[in-house]
């Protein structure tokens, strides 16, 4: 066993590790960052990249179906060639994540150690069975990794998640999937518009991020227009037969109980950090009731198990707070610095909290959670909210993507901008609009001074600003079409 003294070592190589990396390598030479995975990132490997690839692919597919409305007419039959497909996926995501391999190459080999860290004492780390590390300050940047039900075992090597999907050489017949979040929805969707049969499975009735139930009723509605989506299924069996995945299910719309053949079953159920398997118990560190280590999320500091500020820093997906990539990327900034600088500590910048899902509409919410804001502004009536259908919206018809309904909110009183939840087109852009704002703290007054240009979708963000500020009676009621902004705003 080599032995290795340190100032910082850092525990994975994701996209909050080689953030911590950087930020620590500007106090001390001393750093050392441990992989036992690929190099590449979840993000670039598994995750973001690859999926939004074959989205892009499905939103091709769905664009050449749809043109007859338009008048235009596509004569002959349009095929999705899986591979193709595949491949695309396959070669940019290779792209991608060959940007990132080529950085880690430009990090010395010698601050670089490959094996998997567990924790033997608080400063004492042992990596695989060849090295002992110990280190003066530690950053926990482990990521994540899907979890499911141990039932799902059921479909033996039928049973993937989405590491596998982008493994795929071509597209299967069939996937059942289960949980309707976030990877649920965007894998779904763009699997079922490359021509996969599918359905999507979730319990307790919980749709992508939504939690504003005019808006999940909204997007319940317009998936189900297009795909079999149940949020809350009622799934009897799930069983193993020959090549195929069996499902027994009742059928949400007729009641009936239908038993389907799937070539796989996608779990997509929700993801766990990789704490559990770090020897956690030996860093004397404060755990939550999930076993994650309890930490200042300014400063990424974890707490002894005394209650004390501890020397290990933890980010990313492993602190399970906001799993998103830029989420990562700015806190395993904040916690490498502290690492580096340890003991003196920076309370590094925290953003509003921005998600969007790439599904068909677009979801995505900003600000506080909607639970969080009812049970801040709720019981004293301070909360006031505001919304636009896209339905009759003057740009988002003319391209025939009028589906969806936003939802603003605001404090009573202040008319202070607190969060929206979006799902509709372009929701990306719009939420990036509504981030910006919060973080600059406006009041819905202020936003609706801000320009909107003609004809656009942001004319339908501006009706539901203005219903808002009239709720807060803060502005008179929109009584009839804005004739002066053009129609359909
Ligand atoms: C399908 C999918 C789509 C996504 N799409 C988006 C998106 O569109 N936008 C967005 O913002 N986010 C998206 N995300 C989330 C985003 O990918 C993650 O939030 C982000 O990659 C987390 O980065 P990280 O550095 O915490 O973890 P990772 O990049 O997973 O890095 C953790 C590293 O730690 C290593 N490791 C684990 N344990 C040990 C150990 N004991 N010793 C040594 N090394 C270890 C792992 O091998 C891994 O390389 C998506 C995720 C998935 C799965
Ligand atoms: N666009 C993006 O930013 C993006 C894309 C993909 C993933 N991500 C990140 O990855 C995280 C994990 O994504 P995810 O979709 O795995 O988790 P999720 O928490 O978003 O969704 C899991 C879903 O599975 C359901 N579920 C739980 N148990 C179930 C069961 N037994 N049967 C059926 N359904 C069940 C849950 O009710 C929930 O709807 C996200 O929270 C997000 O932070 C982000």
């Amino acid at each position: 066993m080599q032995e290795r003294q340190v100032d910082v070592a850092i525990i994975g190589a994701g996209t909050a590790g080689l953030g911590a990396y950087r930020a620590a390598k500007q106090h001390t030479d001393s750093v050392v960052m441990i992989e036992g995975g690929p190099y590449g990132t979840t993000c670039a490997r598994v995750g973001c990249m690859p999926s939004k690839l074959l989205i892009a692919a499905a939103e091709a597919a769905h664009q050449a179906a749809d043109t007859d409305a338009f008048g235009i007419r596509i004569n002959g039959e349009i095929s999705v060639d899986g591979e193709a497909v595949m491949a695309r996926v396959k070669s940019e995501r290779d792209r991608f994540v060959g940007f990132v391999l080529d950085s880690v190459q430009r990090i010395p080999a010698g601050d670089k150690l490959t094996g998997y860290a567990r924790f033997e004492g608080p400063n004492t780390l042992v990596v695989d069975d060849h090295t002992r590390v110990h280190a003066k300050r530690v950053v926990i940047a482990s990521g994540s990794r899907p979890s499911y039900p141990g039932f799902f075992e059921a479909a033996g090597d039928r049973l993937v998640i989405n590491d596998d999907v982008f493994e795929w050489d071509s597209l299967p017949e069939s996937v059942a999937v289960f949980g309707p979040g976030v990877i649920g929805l965007e894998l779904g969707q763009a699997l079922h518009r490359l021509g996969v049969r599918l359905r999507v499975f979730g319990v307790g009735g919980a749709l992508g991020p939504l939690q504003d139930e005019a808006v999940r009723e909204v997007a319940d509605r317009t998936f189900n227009q297009e795909l079999y989506v149940d949020p809350d299924a009622k799934v009897e069996a799930i069983e193993r037969d020959g090549d195929s995945v069996v499902v027994t299910f009742i059928e949400r719309h007729s009641g009936e109980r239908l038993t389907e053949r799937f070539d796989y079953l996608l779990a997509a159920t929700g993801r766990r950090p990789n704490v559990d398997r770090l020897g956690i118990e030996n860093a004397n560190l404060t755990l939550n009731d999930k076993g994650v280590p309890s930490y200042n999320s300014f400063t990424l500091q974890c707490r002894n198990a005394n209650g004390s500020p501890s020397h290990i820093f933890i980010a990313g997906d492993a602190d399970q707070d906001l799993p998103l990539l830029h989420e990562a990327s700015d806190e395993g900034r904040i916690a490498g610095d502290n690492a580096g600088r340890y003991p003196e500590m920076r309370a590094g910048q925290r953003r509003t909290p921005l998600a969007v899902v790439f599904s068909d509409p677009q979801m995505a919410t900003v600000g506080l959670s909607y639970a969080e804001l009812e049970r801040r502004y709720g019981g004293c009536d301070c909360l006031a909210s505001g919304e636009v259908s896209f339905e009759g919206q003057g740009r988002s018809r003319v391209m025939r993507v009028n589906k969806g309904l936003l939802r603003v909110y605001a404090e009573q009183g202040s008319g202070l901008f607190l969060g929206a939840e979006i799902f509709g087109p372009r929701a990306e852009h719009l939420a990036h609009l509504l981030a910006w704002a919060q973080q600059q703290r406006m009041t819905v007054a202020q936003m609706l001074e801000m320009p909107f240009y003609h004809p656009v979708i942001e004319e339908g963000l501006r009706t539901a600003l203005r219903d808002l500020n009239a709720n807060l009676q803060l502005g008179s009621r929109i009584i009839e079409r804005c004739m002066e902004c053009g129609p359909g705003d």
